[in-house]
Parts: structure tokens; C-alpha cells; sequence
């Protein structure tokens, strides 16, 4: 018979093997036909992937609080337990003698690990003697392919400053379809409401009549720049799940919106359906796209790295290493080439990625201006954004660690271009 508290724990030393010990990805781990959390209840799932995500951003302590006390690894399933339990004593707050007897039983009943309860045992007990383990430790870093052009770029306490705010749970930020509040929420400057703590989405007033949906406030400025005005003919390339969507329609823009995965606009018509508003979704390859009728205005939410989505997704370090980025470079410029032959004389592009490396941002924008020399940039005048957030080429820049006193922000890159007048 299990330990009370064992269920959600127990998914979640799975769910840690998986991403940490076979490489895969927290999304597909979780929403495999087999996994650990599929038989659970609601409430044990969103508690597992909360432990996963806890567990995930604080690894680096935990094996340094761990290593005094482990003469040789232990096996992958057992190092995962003990992580566990250590990041939920120390961050989490969990009770130590609850922690400890679940991951003992936990371990016990695993598999070919039985042998080794009495080691978990005593090494956790020694860590639920220390108070605060983790208190002296630096935040945990990102990974080396990613953190040394950042460092070379931005400075050493740059980079700290943005892995402290990527070892934080983010906060919850909705953007509103028309104006609206939310009790609890705060509004912050660029019109993003804000909420704290950690709550049940669908339990907050106004999901149900889709007077809001999720989008993290650096993600909702990228639509605001394109600012899409009532009536003109506007695309969203690249566009599942659909956030920037819903903010494009929201203005009364005609929107259509491509993307080239079916699943994932699955969840932009779910989307649309929710808030009621409307746009014509088509799912194909950009790429081979022949529209056959020219936009006012294009947003190009590119596929990128996700470096500046780490607080978000902290399984990103264990599961890439930064092979893909070329490539991901290459996709950017041809799908930037393609958007700008969508475009009316005079027409606006926003090119967009949520990514921290200047391959994907800054020089991106150089190589396309480069490209195409008729091509104006029109520099962000962005209601509650910081000056100094704009680059000298004029695109607008975003850190994890801006407003990092209330929870900082998604890490992005966004420039608006100008096609030239006929
Ligand atoms: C950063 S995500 C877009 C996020 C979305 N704009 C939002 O706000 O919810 C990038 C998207 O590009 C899509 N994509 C990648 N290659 C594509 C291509 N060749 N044509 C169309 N879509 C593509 C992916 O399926 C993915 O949904």
C-alpha cells in the first residue's frame, strides 16, 4: 500500500528520468498516450508537473547539496528521488518527514531499487537537518552553448540577474480582449494583467466568456507593435497556439492565420471558440504557401531556440544543445523572405522570436536590412516599454530580467518593417 503523497511524487521521478536521463521533452513526456501522469487526478497532475518543474530549475543545487553524501552514483530513478525530495524540502517547503517517508516508499517500490531505501533514508534525513540548503548556492546556470555568448553580449550580471528570475516560477500574465480586471490580478504598463500566485485558470472570472486568455507579456507586445487597425487584411504566420491571433482579431483585423502544424492549431480554433472571435486558419508550409492575394500587415512569430521561454520550460537545457540553431536561423530568414512577398506596397512585417541569442534577434534584422536595403525599420513606440529596450537598429529587445521585481518577463526579439510605397 503506498505512503499518502506517493502518487504525484512517484510521476514526477518518472517524468524527471525522462527528460533528464533519456533526453525527451516535459510537453511530449507529458502528453504521451503512456504517461505517468495520465492516471492520475487532476489535482495529483498539476502537483506533479509542478514538482518536475520545480525539480527542473534547481538541479545544479541539488546535486551539489547531494554530492557530500553520495560516494557513487546511485542508480538514474534513485538520484531522481533524491533531487526531488531535496528541491521540494528546500524550495518547495515540503514537510521533511513527509517528504522523506514518501521517497523511501517511493524507492522501495521501484524498480530494482528496494535495496536502497536505507540510503535515501539516511542521506535525506541529513539534508532535512540543514536548515535552508540552498541558501548560499548561485542560482542554477544555463546551459555553457548558451550562457557564453550571453555573457560575452550582456556581462556577467546580466546573465545572473536573468538565470535568478529563470529559477522563479512564473508569474500568470493574461491579456485582455477588451479592457477588463481581474481581482488579484495587477496591471502592468504595457497592458498585460499579472497574477501572482498560482491559481487554477479555468476557476478565474471571465475564462468561461474568453474575456482573456494566457500569454506571457513579452509574448502580447509582438501583435501591439504590428498594431493591426479595423478592417485591414492581416496575417499570422507561424501561428498555433494562437495568442497573437486572438490579439490580432481582437482589433477587428481580418485576420487569417498559417500554420504548418494540425495539432497545434487544434488549440487556436479551441482558442477562437472560447473568446468568439474569428479567423480563417489554414494549416500548410509557409514555405510552398501560395495565398494568391496580398496583406496590409504580416506578423511572423518564427521557430526559434525558446532560450528566452527557460523559466517557462526548464527541460529545454537537459533536451537540446544548441545544434538545431543554424538551422533555425536558415528557417527564419527564408520564412522572413516569404513574409515580406505577402505584403501590399508599403506594408508592415513584425518578425518575432522568443529567443535570447542575437543569431535569432539582432542579427537576423541585420541580415535581412541587408537583403533588402528598401526596407525601412520602424522603432517601437509601445505603450509602457523602456526606452532603452530599443536597439540601435531599432528593434525592440526584451530580457528575462526586465521587471524582475515582479516576476520578470519571457525573453524576446520583435523589429516592424516597412515595405517601400509603390
Ligand atoms: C513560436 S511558435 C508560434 C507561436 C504562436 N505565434 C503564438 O503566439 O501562439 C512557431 C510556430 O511555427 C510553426 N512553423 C514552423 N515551421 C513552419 C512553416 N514552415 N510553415 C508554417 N508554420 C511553421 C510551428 O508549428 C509553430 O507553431
Amino acid at each position: 500500500m503506498a505512503v499518502d503523497g506517493t502518487t504525484a511524487r512517484n510521476a514526477a521521478v518518472t517524468l524527471l528520468g525522462a527528460v533528464l536521463d533519456e533526453g525527451a521533452q516535459l510537453s511530449q513526456a507529458l502528453d504521451a498516450p503512456d504517461s505517468p501522469i495520465a492516471p492520475l487526478s487532476p489535482s495529483d497532475r498539476a502537483r506533479a508537473q509542478r514538482l518536475v518543474l520545480t525539480t527542473l530549475r534547481h538541479i545544479e543545487q541539488a546535486d551539489r547539496v547531494l554530492a557530500p553524501y553520495l560516494r557513487k552514483s546511485p542508480p538514474d530513478f534513485v538520484r531522481n528521488a533524491l533531487r526531488l525530495a531535496v528541491v521540494e524540502m528546500a524550495v518547495d517547503g515540503g514537510a521533511a518527514h513527509g517528504v522523506v517517508n514518501a521517497m523511501v516508499d517511493i524507492v522501495r517500490h521501484g524498480n530494482r531499487t528496494g535495496h536502497m531505501t536505507g540510503l535515501v533514508n539516511a542521506v535525506l534525513r541529513k539534508v532535512a537537518a540543514t536548515p535552508d540548503p540552498f541558501v548560499k548556492l548561485p542560482p542554477q546556470r544555463m546551459p555553457q552553448w548558451l550562457r557564453q555568448p550571453l555573457v560575452h553580449r550582456w556581462g556577467r550580471d546580466v546573465v545572473a540577474a536573468i538565470e535568478a528570475v529563470q529559477a522563479q516560477a512564473p508569474p500568470l500574465d493574461l491579456t485582455p480582449k477588451t479592457s477588463v480586471e481581474i481581482e488579484g490580478a495587477v496591471a502592468l504598463p504595457t497592458g498585460s494583467l499579472r497574477i501572482g500566485q498560482s491559481v487554477q485558470v479555468s476557476a478565474l472570472p471571465g475564462f468561461a466568456t474568453g474575456d482573456w486568455w494566457v500569454q506571457d507579456a513579452g509574448a502580447a507586445m509582438a501583435a501591439r507593435l504590428l498594431d493591426a487597425q479595423k478592417g485591414e487584411v492581416v496575417l499570422d504566420l507561424c501561428a498555433a497556439p494562437g495568442g497573437k491571433t486572438l490579439q490580432l482579431a481582437a482589433t477587428g483585423a481580418k485576420v487569417t492565420a498559417v500554420d504548418i502544424s494540425s495539432p497545434r492549431l487544434a488549440r487556436l480554433h479551441e482558442n477562437l471558440a472560447r473568446t468568439g472571435l474569428t479567423a480563417s486558419i489554414i494549416a500548410t508550409d509557409a514555405l510552398h504557401w501560395e495565398p494568391g492575394y496580398l496583406f496590409d500587415a504580416v506578423l511572423l512569430d518564427a521557430p526559434c531556440s525558446a532560450t528566452g521561454t527557460l523559466r517557462r520550460h526548464p527541460d529545454l537545457p537537459f533536451s537540446k544543445d544548441g545544434s538545431d540553431v543554424p538551422q533555425l536561423v536558415a528557417l527564419q530568414a527564408a520564412l522572413i523572405d516569404r513574409a515580406l512577398g505577402f505584403l501590399k506596397p508599403g506594408g508592415r512585417l513584425v518578425f518575432c522570436t522568443c529567443s535570447l541569442l542575437a543569431e535569432e534577434g539582432e542579427d537576423q534584422l541585420t541580415a535581412t536590412l541587408a537583403r533588402h536595403p528598401a526596407l525601412t525599420v520602424e522603432p517601437p513606440t509601445l505603450q509602457g516599454i523602456d526606452p532603452a529596450w530599443i536597439t540601435p537598429d531599432g528593434g525592440l529587445r526584451l530580457r528575462p530580467d526586465y521587471w524582475a521585481d515582479i516576476g520578470g518577463i519571457d525573453g524576446f526579439f520583435m523589429a516592424r518593417l516597412r515595405t517601400p510605397a509603390a
